[in-house]
């Protein structure tokens, strides 16, 4: 149906989960969809469609960068009929209170990027999260007893800054709380379609204390991150 994806219309659920990997998407679909049908394989970035709690919802991986995420978010919305976006990713921690496993809710999303940038001319746009979206998640990752933080996101077009920490300049000291690669790239393609969206990140290395965590670990703690997701995705 379109260059990139070849799900016919009506295979997209209204809500949409929207992982960097599509190894996560398949891993989303295949461990908490009920009945998970693969919609999309091209480029293996693969979307699938199920239910959760009963209610149909779809995951779509968007690969890496605002670039890509963008393709794949203008599709969902504008030739599938997606209302809302969460984006599931990793991050990495810029302030030393958020600890490894935790969870980033991004309320705004800060960014290096032309792509948000070029679009308004002399006004600094500030993309930022749907707030229906934003206080469920807040509410519920608070009710379940997971550590969450909300804030800022670094949405950057660098993942390998060539003056390392530094390289992100004032931004940790004017609360950016973490640094990942495509949220503002879908806030501003929200508010410019008028769909909902939220971003949350597990945050799996701080490049403050240089603290990781090990493959094993990152599968438990993006089950809590995932579980979220999906339960905000279908209002439950
Ligand atoms: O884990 P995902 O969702 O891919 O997100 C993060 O991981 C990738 C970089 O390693 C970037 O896409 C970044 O945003
Ligand atoms: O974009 C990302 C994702 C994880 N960790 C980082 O440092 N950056």
């Amino acid at each position: 149906m379109t260059p990139h994806n070849h799900a016919k219309p009506g295979d997209y659920a209204e809500a949409v989960l929207l992982p960097g990997d599509p190894l996560r998407a398949k891993w989303i679909a295949e461990t908490f969809f009920e009945a998970p049908k693969l919609v999309n394989s091209v480029r293996n970035c693969l979307g699938y469609t199920g239910s959760w709690k009963g209610k149909p919802v779809s995951v779509q991986a968007t690969g890496m960068g605002q670039p890509s995420l963008s393709i794949y978010v203008h599709e969902l919305i504008n030739v599938y009929g997606a209302k809302t976006l969460l984006r599931v990713g990793t991050c990495g921690g810029l302030n030393a209170k958020v600890k490894v496993r935790d969870l980033i809710l991004a309320q705004a999303a800060t960014t290096d990027s032309a792509i948000v940038k070029d679009r308004f001319g002399p006004y600094n746009f500030a993309p930022i999260a749907d707030f229906g979206l934003l206080r469920a998640a807040a509410e519920k990752a608070e009710a379940a007893g997971m550590r969450f933080h909300a804030g800022n996101m670094l949405s950057s077009d660098i993942f390998y800054h060539a003056d390392g920490f530094a390289g992100y300049g004032a931004l940790p000291e004017h609360g950016v709380i973490g640094v990942e690669m495509e949220a503002a790239a879908l806030y501003t393609l929200a508010a410019r379609f008028g769909v909902k969206a939220l971003t949350i990140c597990t945050m799996t290395d701080c490049l403050i204390t240089k603290e990781e965590i090990n493959a094993e670990e990152r599968q438990t703690s993006l089950k809590d991150m995932v579980t979220l997701a999906l339960d905000v995705a279908i209002g439950a």
